[in-house]
């Protein structure tokens, strides 16, 4: 199924709600911007947010004869999701699995989803390097994966965990593409003072500690927090908002530096 994707990119953190979703979404739709056909999938089995995000909250998945079918918000073809979401009746329902169940789902979604042609496959992962990480590098591994993103924030203790996770990429065999550090300081929207709410440059450190490349600094931008699923809507809010350029400027470095399937067989 994942034959028609040219590129794999997995999204990771070591530490819970530093942005991770809100990343893998702002990149999905850059890279849309850019030109290319995007696929998100979320196999955040305890706490799948791409869909409250996206405001695709209520819409169901179906199957046709190749496989299960993404949802694609609005009818846009260039944007596919997937997320188990979509499978919960509501956004509180919990799902209490035990590892072989999730790894199950998630060999399911990787192997079942009908994808078709897409130029980027984003998956965002749970915080941390537990089962499902596992199962989705092993899996991963076998078909073509560009590497992982890190996302952290500046704080040591997020930058700590995130140190975890770089260990853990490269025990698996997976390349790290770079790291971004969310929540970088917070740009006021009256004077636009950006002001350095926790410590600095802890992902630059991280990046340097990893040799990897560092892609970028995101502040923290109350225009684009709370708009998920609400009147304005995350989309539109995020592409009106100054976070926009900053997140182009790395989806733009994503692509110049991603190898191309044909590359690397
Ligand atoms: N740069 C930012 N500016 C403002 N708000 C942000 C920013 N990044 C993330 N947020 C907000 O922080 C919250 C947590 O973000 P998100 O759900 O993406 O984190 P996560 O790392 O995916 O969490 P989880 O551990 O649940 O998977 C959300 O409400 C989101 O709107
Ligand atoms: S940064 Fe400047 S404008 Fe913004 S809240 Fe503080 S003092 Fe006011």
């Amino acid at each position: 199924m994942l034959e028609g994707v040219k590129h794999v990119i997995v999204i990771l953190s070591g530490k819970g709600g530093v942005g991770k979703s809100t990343i893998s979404c702002q990149l999905a739709l850059c890279l849309k911007a850019q030109g290319f056909k995007v696929g998100i999938l979320d196999v955040d089995l305890c706490g799948p947010s791409i869909p409250y995000l996206l405001g695709l909250e209520g819409q169901s998945i179906h199957q046709c004869s190749q496989g299960w079918v993404p949802v694609y918000p609005n009818e846009d073809q260039n944007l596919a999701v997937m997320s188990i979401g979509f499978l919960l009746q509501s956004r509180d329902d919990p799902v209490v699995w035990r590892g072989p169940k999730k790894n199950a789902m998630i060999k399911q979604f990787l192997a079942d989803v009908f994808w078709g042609d897409l130029d980027y496959l984003l998956i965002d992962t749970p915080p941390g390097t537990s089962d499902e990480h596992i199962t989705v590098m092993e899996n991963i591994r076998q078909v073509h994966c560009d590497g992982a993103i890190l996302v952290t924030t500046p704080q040591a203790v997020a930058v700590g965990d995130v140190r975890r996770e770089a260990t853990f990429c490269k025990k698996a065999g997976i390349p790290i593409l770079g790291v971004i550090e969310n929540m970088s300081g917070f740009t006021c929207p009256h004077c636009k003072e950006c002001t350095n709410i926790f410590s600095m440059d802890g992902g630059k450190q991280l990046a340097k500690i990893a040799q990897v490349p560092f892609l970028g600094s995101v502040p923290i931008n109350p225009e684009i927090s709370g708009k998920e699923g609400g009147s304005i809507g995350f989309v539109d809010a995020f592409q009106s908002s100054s976070l926009f350029p900053i997140i182009h400027s790395i989806s733009c470095k994503l692509t110049q530096s991603a190898p191309s399937k044909s590359d690397t067989v």
